[in-house]
């Protein structure tokens, strides 16, 4: 497997695939490890989970850099990234306690409670684009709640999985705890059906979603399934404009575009539609792309080529069926992933900015009638993840967001994940939630323990 400097083109590194024998070794490792790892107590295993935070924190910039040279990513938000993974550490080692705690339910039962039990060994399939990110919002909550964790990396960030790996490795967690296994996706299939894992956890597009759903399913595995999105951006005549254009140029640049939870489809009702396209082009056209380790770039390379000529298509194809090229749209000569900010509007339902996800700097400006109209357009998606309303009525944005098919609707800001807030979608966006006391309940045997009515002590018997 090869990590390749999107930037550049050229190979930073190879990494040879595990053999059969070898996963095997390291499955049956973990599984041993977790007979131990589910004994310990709470304060025990925060003691670690502290110290990794502690770790992320040292190694920041070795690790941002390391983003920047396997996926692209611009060295302020790969700094950005490592800290965040610190504060979920910090989170859960703090809460996971109080979140697992054993909970009293009143029944016919002399007593009866519900006890939260580990499930063993979790595999953890992830993607490239938040290479630390998205492990450590898995890892810190299943690894506190007693299970061991196995990571399959997306292939392009195996550096970044072994730093994962010594993370925890050097915080002191024991060997099999958590372990990155180099293997290619067409053997992902095999990992899920192996006897020693217990249930999985993926984080990357619908089709795999699909994949992994259905091979988990055929296994009666749990798994949670966080896929893609096309967040719609609805924007009413109330709103405070330069807020709404800030947080959607914003929000559609996070990560090169790179994000399930990018802004993507701009809803903005027809009074408004022209200004707000026209102040969106301008910030757009700002926008410089460049080399991810110069502090003065604003977005980095994409992660892969191929995946920017996708973008390029998706953008193609819009055009052909009717949308309006305002900026960007060309990709640049020379080497690299680069592809530039982009803004496409008459976008409408039928168009590929519209119906599909477009997993890059591309906007889709649509025009809504009023209220209403925006509302059934935002609903008008396979995806469900999230959404964001700007208004200045609070009462109407409460009232919208309950209307809104999505797993979370935010108010006068953009789509952000956080530790304390649960998160996921629902549709074609996937099941389950990660983060806060939701999250760290997906991995456990939710058991209900009953003692009957008090039985006659052993003496009374006659
Ligand atoms: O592709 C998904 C990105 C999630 C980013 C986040 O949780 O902030």
């Amino acid at each position: 497997m090869e990590s390749i400097n999107p930037q550049s083109g050229k190979v930073i590194q190879t990494y040879s695939s595990a053999t059969d024998e070898a996963l095997q070794t390291r499955l049956r490792a973990a599984a041993d490890e977790f007979q131990h790892w589910k004994l310990n107590s709470f304060p025990e295993r925060a003691k670690l989970m502290h110290a990794a935070a502690t770790l992320l924190r040292a190694r920041k910039a070795e690790l941002a850099e390391l983003m920047a040279d396997e996926m692209g990513k611009v060295i302020r938000d790969g700094i950005a990234e490592i800290e965040k993974c610190a504060g979920c550490c910090d989170y859960y080692a703090e809460h996971a306690h109080q979140f697992l705690q054993k909970q009293s339910i009143a029944s016919d039962a002399q007593e009866s409670y519900v006890a939260y039990d580990p499930l063993g060994v979790i595999l953890a399939v992830m993607p490239w684009n938040f290479p630390f990110w998205q492990v450590f919002r898995f890892a810190a909550p299943a690894l506190m709640a007693g299970n061991v964790g196995v990571l399959k990396h997306a292939s392009n960030v195996s550096g970044c999985a072994l730093a994962i790996e010594a993370v925890f490795k050097d915080a002191g967690f024991p060997a099999h705890a958590f372990s990155t296994l180099l293997v290619e996706s067409s053997r992902v299939e095999a990992l899920i059906r192996n006897p020693l894992v217990s249930a999985v956890t993926l984080t990357g597009s619908t089709p795999a979603g699909r994949s992994v759903a259905g091979i988990a399913g055929s296994e009666l595995k749990k798994c949670v399934l966080e896929l893609g999105g096309s967040d719609a951006y609805i924007v009413l005549e109330d709103a405070d404009l330069d807020l709404a254009v800030d947080l959607c140029v914003k929000s559609r640049l996070i990560n090169a575009g790179q994000s399930c939870i990018a802004a993507k489809r701009f809803i903005v009702v027809r009074p408004l539609r022209a200004e707000f396209e026209a102040r969106y082009a301008e910030k757009f056209k700002a926008i410089r792309y460049g080399d991810p380790r110069d502090p003065a770039t604003d977005i980095g390379p994409m992660a892969r080529t191929d995946l920017r000529d996708q973008v390029h298509a998706q953008v193609m194809k819009s055009v052909e069926q009717g949308a309006r090229l305002l900026v960007g749209g060309v990709v640049p000569d020379g080497p690299g992933a680069y592809y530039p900010a982009t803004v496409l509007a008459g976008v409408k339902p039928g168009m590929t900015a519209f119906d599909d996800e477009i997993f890059g700097p591309v906007a889709a400006i649509i025009e809504a009638d009023d209220e209403e109209h925006a509302i059934a357009l935002a609903n008008q998606s396979v995806f469900g993840l999230g959404a964001a309303l700007f208004t200045r009525d609070r009462d109407k944005a409460d009232r919208l967001a309950r209307r809104i098919e999505a797993g979370c609707v935010f108010i006068n800001s953009f789509v952000k994940s956080d530790p304390r807030l649960p998160f996921g979608g629902i549709k074609q966006s996937g099941f389950g939630r990660e983060l806060s006391w939701f999250g760290i309940q997906e991995f456990v045997n939710i058991k209900t323990v009953y003692h009957a009515a008090a039985a006659k002590p052993a003496h009374a018997v006659e």
